[in-house]
């Protein structure tokens, strides 16, 4: 069925010692995009991709990877996913590039190494072995196992953590480009950054459950909503400065000293809040008004950060 889910999680529960860390999870991942799970550390992420990949037993829901249960099924997905794991998981005696030479064999008909060994930029240690690999480097080789195979489906735990720039873009670029030779791809991260530049669908995950899904542009839209941020004295009366600022904006002082004004916010706003600030005696030390961000549309929803 060419319109069926490539991954389907139903009410997914996962209790450790009593205590649901993922807690009736519902998820949707399509073959030809990218589902981000976005959320704070400890929210249930690796768990829930763990189920997924057959790591893990639920204890509630359902789990269906490419119309297949990832336990029962297990030795007819391993040739059509592909996995990286967040501590890697890769055997550590072995060379580098030995390990995906490897990975590529059990496969019938693997990618080419030598591009992926160029793309991921791990030529430069191949011939070093994995346990003395940076954390990094072993990322961009978890990676490369993950992909050799030409999976349908690949879950990628925080593909980026630890990278340098260089090379989470290059990352990034091969991670867009797996999407658009019809691959799924399902990736948890909590850089917001990460999800916004890459996700077609962002599921926002706290305490075990998703609070939000949805487009990026879905989720941050808000008509013609601005987030102003303001770095000054802590402990100001945002009532008193919501009322100066005027109608349909809001302020919550999201860190003390660090405030968040949410609304329509235009010339008028700015000019009014340095006046309120100026009768107060405070000062501004960052000003920035742009677009809501995920990390706004986390807040709202949470009153915390992200991270
Ligand atoms: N094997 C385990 N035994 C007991 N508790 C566990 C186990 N694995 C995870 N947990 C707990 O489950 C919760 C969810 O962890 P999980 O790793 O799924 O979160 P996460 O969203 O992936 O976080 P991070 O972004 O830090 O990786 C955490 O509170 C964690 O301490």
């Amino acid at each position: 069925m060419p319109d069926s889910p490539a991954l389907e999680i139903a009410g997914l529960v996962k209790r450790y010692d009593g205590r649901a860390v993922v807690d009736r999870l519902d998820l949707v991942a399509r073959a030809g995009q990218v589902t981000a799970v976005l959320g704070p550390n400890g929210a249930g992420k690796t768990t829930t991709i763990e189920c997924c990949e057959g790591l893990r037993q639920a204890d509630g829901g359902t789990v269906r990877v490419l119309g297949l249960d990832p336990l029962l099924d297990a030795a007819r997905l391993r040739p059509r996913v592909g996995v990286m794991l967040q501590d890697g998981g890769l055997p550590t005696g072995i060379r580098a590039q030995d390990m995906l030479a490897h990975v590529a064999r059990m496969y019938a008909a693997p990618r080419d190494r030598d591009e992926l060994t160029e793309r991921l930029g791990l030529g430069s240690f191949g011939r070093t072995t994995v346990r003395r690999l940076s954390g990094g480097q072993r990322q961009r080789l978890a990676l490369a196992a993950a992909i050799v195979g030409r999976p349908e489906l690949v879950f990628l735990d925080e593909p980026s953590a630890g990278m340098d720039p260089q090379s989470r873009h290059a990352v990034w670029e091969l991670v867009r480009e797996l999407r658009d030779e019809g691959v799924a791809v399902v990736l948890t991260t909590h850089l917001m950054d990460e999800a916004e530049d890459l996700a077609d669908h962002v599921a926002i995950v706290d305490h075990g459950r998703v609070i939000a899904e949805g487009s990026v542009r879905d989720l941050v839209s808000d008509g013609d909503d601005r987030t102003l941020r303001l770095d000054t004295a802590a402990g100001l009366d945002v009532g008193a400065l919501g009322a100066a600022l005027g109608d349909g904006l809001a302020v919550t002082e999201s860190t003390p000293g660090s405030y968040v004004v949410v609304g329509a916010v235009g010339p008028t706003t700015l000019a009014a809040l340095t006046a309120w600030l100026a009768d107060r005696g405070a000062l501004a030390t960052r000003v920035t008004v742009g677009r809501r961000t995920l990390e706004d549309v986390f807040l709202d929803l949470t009153g915390r950060h992200l991270r």
